[in-house]
């Protein structure tokens, strides 16, 4: 069984809860862990049973070109993405389907009470692509627009990645 978790970071809060989700899953599955932008979302998946998506919630969602380089203003030298999650998941083939799907945000804890996420946005997405659910989606609170991850938010992220490393292995047990 193998995961591969992608994920979209602007500010690197996104990508530490990445690397601690893909920590937990490790403990039952080989994982990669793979930034957005680094290749081609074909390559990205390949040999990949469990699909886990994570970015940034911008603007009550997932990000957008025009929100990344939003971000990128507010923070010289940060990169400016040119493919976020969002534009991934667009360009994922239909032929992903079959696989278990995961996704995951961060977001703003004092603005937590609004209903915006980019893994629920993302979530339905890979469920239109024929992915299977493992998981609801999960956000991950950071304290002020560039964070930085709320306490407990990284030890929180390992379990996630345990609990979904698990669901995972017994659901494809009990299909084969
Ligand atoms: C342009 C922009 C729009 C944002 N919109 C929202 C939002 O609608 N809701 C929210 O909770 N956080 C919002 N945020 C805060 C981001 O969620 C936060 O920057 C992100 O979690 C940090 O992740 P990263 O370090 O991986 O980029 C926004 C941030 C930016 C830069």
């Amino acid at each position: 069984m193998e995961a591969v978790v992608i994920y979209e970071s602007m500010f690197g809060n996104t990508a530490e809860i990445a690397r601690a989700v893909a920590e937990g899953l490790s403990e039952q599955v080989a994982v990669r862990t793979v930034e957005v932008s680094a290749t081609a979302p074909a390559d990205d998946v390949l040999g990949a049973d469990l699909i886990v998506v994570g970015g940034p919630t911008h603007a009550f969602g997932m990000s957008r070109l025009a929100s990344r380089e939003e971000a990128a203003g507010r923070r010289p030298g940060s990169p400016t993405v040119e493919r976020g999650i969002r534009e991934w998941l667009d360009a994922l083939a239909d032929d992903a389907s079959g696989r278990f799907g995961a996704t995951f945000d961060t977001r703003v804890k004092s603005v937590k009470h609004l209903p915006g996420s980019a893994a629920r946005a993302a979530d339905r997405v890979v469920r239109r692509r024929g992915l299977s659910p493992a998981d609801s989606p999960h956000s991950f609170y950071v304290e002020g627009m560039e964070g930085p991850l709320c306490p407990g938010e990284v030890e929180r992220a390992r379990e996630w990645g345990r609990e979904l490393g698990r669901t995972a292995l017994l659901a494809r047990q009990s299909l084969s």
